[in-house]
């Protein structure tokens, strides 16, 4: 007789490399350059893989068609985020964009990043910024002319001036503080909280002076945001610790992310004398006779913008796929709502880095022996920072 027995339900995981009881493969990974474990592990077990960290199941992708496949074809299955103790403790309760759970809440916030915050129209207000800032980096590159300067610090400095100025117009007394602060991520919430309520209580004051002379034509992020603030008539109400989760989300997945392209692609570019003397030549081309690059021409930089394009995407791809593939931000209903902002960010400094500069490496080093060793971290950084000699080259003017 046959006896009836519920049947098992079957766990369809993909394959993955042995798991140790309890800790998983976090031995896999403490330690590594975590994509580059991943990519060592998809070589032997494939494009799809399953890894434990504890008890936590994950499902690792490493080919761009599966990636599409989920985060566009199936976003929806993927488009809430786990709760992360640190997004508790640094992003309010998680009430940021960027770790909110997938839900009405999170899907107004999104509406307001994007049809407010990071919009082509608001990205384009704070073009005036971006020329000047870029324009003063310029400068301050031009009175190291010959001799060796510290780019990586320079690039970094120059995005987060660029975000400060149109969050919050950068005029916090504090501010300095704030940045060593939100890039050092663990260290203490509260002094970073304190410091935007001054922002916010600053602001709010600033707008009951309507005659301030000193005050910014454009309005900035946090001015935007009391707006909506004081309106009060959204589904759900703004409150000022919203205010600051979404303010820190701007600075943390935005500021470093733009560095870190800028400074790979300078790193790059040092790299290929090639492919920089190519680069150069057309930015001095699209923008000869002029004193400047400015944002009008900048879209018909091809070679800026491929370079750019690979330094934010994996760093060995295999040869001949583009790294468009490589979805650098994302798909589907998470995918990220500051490109424009970014790449704004991105593409300007690296354009007129080479159209006012000439660039050498420093001490006769050869292309062939500048280290690109990769670093830990949120995104991943050059380890060593970047060194290069300017000199002058000065436009032929009309
Ligand atoms: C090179 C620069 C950047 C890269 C490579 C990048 C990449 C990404 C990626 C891969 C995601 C996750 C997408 C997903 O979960 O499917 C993301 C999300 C996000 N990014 Fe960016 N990003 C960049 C710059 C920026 C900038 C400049 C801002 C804002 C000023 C920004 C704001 C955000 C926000 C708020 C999210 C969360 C979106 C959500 O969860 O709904 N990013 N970004």
């Amino acid at each position: 007789d046959q006896i009836l027995r519920p049947k098992k339900p079957v766990k369809r995981l993909p394959p993955g490399p042995w798991k140790l009881p309890l800790i998983g493969n976090m031995h896999q990974l403490v330690g590594s350059m975590p994509h580059q474990t991943l990519a060592t592990l998809a070589q032997n077990h494939g494009p799809l893989i399953h890894l434990k960290t504890g008890t936590v199941s994950n499902i690792v992708i490493s080919s761009p068609r599966l990636a599409e496949e989920a985060l566009k074809n199936n976003d929806i299955s993927f488009a809430s985020r786990p709760a992360i103790l640190a997004s508790k403790i640094m992003s309010y309760d998680s009430t940021n964009i960027v770790f909110s759970p997938y839900g009405s809440y999170w899907r107004h916030l999104r509406k307001i990043c994007v049809t407010e915050l990071l919009s082509a129209k608001r990205v384009e207000s704070f073009r005036k910024v971006r020329e000047e800032e870029v324009l003063n980096f310029i400068n301050s590159i031009a009175l190291s002319e010959g001799s060796p300067i510290n780019l990586s610090k320079k690039i970094f400095s120059l995005t987060y001036g660029v975000t400060s100025r149109a969050a919050f117009s950068g005029k916090s007394r504090d501010l300095e503080a704030f940045i060593s602060i939100i890039t050092q991520f663990e260290k203490l919430h509260k002094e970073a909280d304190q410091i935007l309520e001054d922002i916010i209580t600053e602001h709010k004051e600033r707008r009951h002076k309507p005659d301030d002379d000193n005050r910014e034509e454009v309005k900035d992020l946090v001015d935007i945001l009391l707006d909506l603030h004081d309106k009060g008539e959204l589904e759900f109400p703004l409150s000022v610790d919203n205010i600051k989760a979404i303010i820190l989300d701007m600075f943390s997945a935005g500021s470093e992310t733009s560095s870190i392209t800028v400074e790979w692609t300078r790193a790059e570019l040092l790299k290929n004398p090639r492919i920089m003397e190519k680069a150069k030549n057309e930015v001095r081309l699209v923008f000869d006779g002029l004193e400047d690059v400015d944002e009008a021409g900048i879209h018909e930089l091809r070679i800026i913008k491929a370079a750019s394009c690979c330094a934010s995407c994996p760093k060995r791809m295999p040869r001949g796929l583009s790294a468009r593939r490589y979805i650098p931000f994302g798909a589907g209903r998470r995918t990220c709502p500051g490109i424009s902002f970014a790449l704004s960010n991105i593409e300007l400094p690296i354009a007129q880095l080479l159209f006012h500069f000439d660039w050498k490496l420093p001490n006769g080093m050869k292309p062939e022996d500048l280290d690109m060793t990769e670093a830990r971290g949120l995104s991943i950084r050059r380890k060593h920072e970047l060194f290069a000699v300017p000199f002058a080259y000065h436009p032929r003017v009309e």
